[in-house]
């Protein structure tokens, strides 16, 4: 279990990144979903101690990771936003380089895990083909990769399917899936569908702040008779919006698909939607936009 304390980051220009953050986060898939610039990349860095925080505390079963820095990052895998490879080394050479920069020094011992990891990522019939070469999603598989030397017992992945085609995205998302089945895994991501496909547990952050955790299936009932759905014509939009808690608005055939927050009906002519992940998350950064508002 991760357990995240009063987590908070100013960065130097004033920006209030991290306003503390509370979270635990059990073994398997742990799905952070925010919009952009919501502070997912800012959390999974300090939680990768690659940055300190202002204040705040983190520990995995019961060890302090911000204590020893060189100790946590033995227990951790991570797959940053921007992983750049050299593109004119083959698979294999660089999974051996990261490797030997993780201390696996012995030559066999480095071949073997080499080997496993590349089958277990699908890539061992490609290793000989330059990084230059991959596919996106090829290039994220290789990226779980070197997060997995040493048997982390932690891995963090900071928006991994971001323009992976859909194919590719199944088949990451399958294999991250794989690895939740015995370690922490946390999913860093602004796509929703990423969540429902694959957490048991999920946060929403937004400025900063958790906006919810629990359960996705949890969170999507407690909308449970509360979302309801209209086609209207765009000009109309801003009519409905100083009347109504729009979740969310969706062009449909020139028109444009509502979905309404509402205990009732709102009005004649709406009708009621089953809700869904997309749902719980517009409506929470929305609360949190009209509280900040206020
Ligand atoms: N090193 C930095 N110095 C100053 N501001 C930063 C720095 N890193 C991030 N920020 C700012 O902190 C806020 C949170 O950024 P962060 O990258 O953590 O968000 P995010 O949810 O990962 O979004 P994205 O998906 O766009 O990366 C943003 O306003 C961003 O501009």
């Amino acid at each position: 279990m991760l357990t995240i304390r009063h987590l908070s980051k100013t960065y130097a220009n004033g920006v209030h990144a991290l306003r503390g953050i509370d979270l635990d986060i059990p073994q398997g898939m742990f799905g952070l979903l925010g919009p952009n610039g919501a502070g997912k990349s800012s959390l999974m860095r300090t939680i990768a101690t690659l940055q300190d925080p202002d204040q705040g505390s983190i520990e995995l079963d019961g060890t302090d990771l911000l204590a020893d820095k060189p100790a946590t990052r033995r227990l951790l895998g991570y797959l940053p936003q921007e992983f750049g490879v050299y593109p004119k080394v083959s698979a294999e050479a660089m999974l051996e380089h990261f490797a030997v920069l993780k201390g696996v020094t012995a030559r066999g011992e480095r071949r073997e895990l080499t080997e496993a990891l590349l089958r277990q990522v699908n890539l061992w019939d490609v290793r000989k083909r330059k990084l230059g070469s991959f596919s996106g999603g090829m290039r994220q598989r290789f990226g779980i990769a070197q997060a997995l030397i040493g048997s982390p017992k932690l891995v963090i992945v900071d928006e991994p399917t971001a323009g992976l085609d859909p194919e590719e995205r199944n088949r990451f998302l399958n294999l991250l899936a794989e690895i939740g089945e015995k370690v922490v895994v946390i999913l860093s991501t602004h796509i929703v569908a990423d969540v429902t496909d694959l957490c048991p547990r999920m946060a929403i952050i937004g400025q900063g702040q958790v906006l919810l955790t629990g359960e996705p299936r949890e969170a999507i009932r407690s909308l449970d008779g509360r979302v309801w759905r209209r086609t209207i014509d765009k000009a109309e939009l801003d009519n409905y919006r100083a009347r109504m808690t729009i979740l969310s608005t969706r062009l449909a055939g020139g028109r444009t698909l509502l979905h309404v927050l509402a205990d009732a009906p709102p009005e004649p002519g709406f009708e009621p939607v089953v809700p869904d992940l997309e749902d719980v998350y517009f409506g929470r950064l929305r609360a949190q936009a009209t509280a900040r508002a206020a």
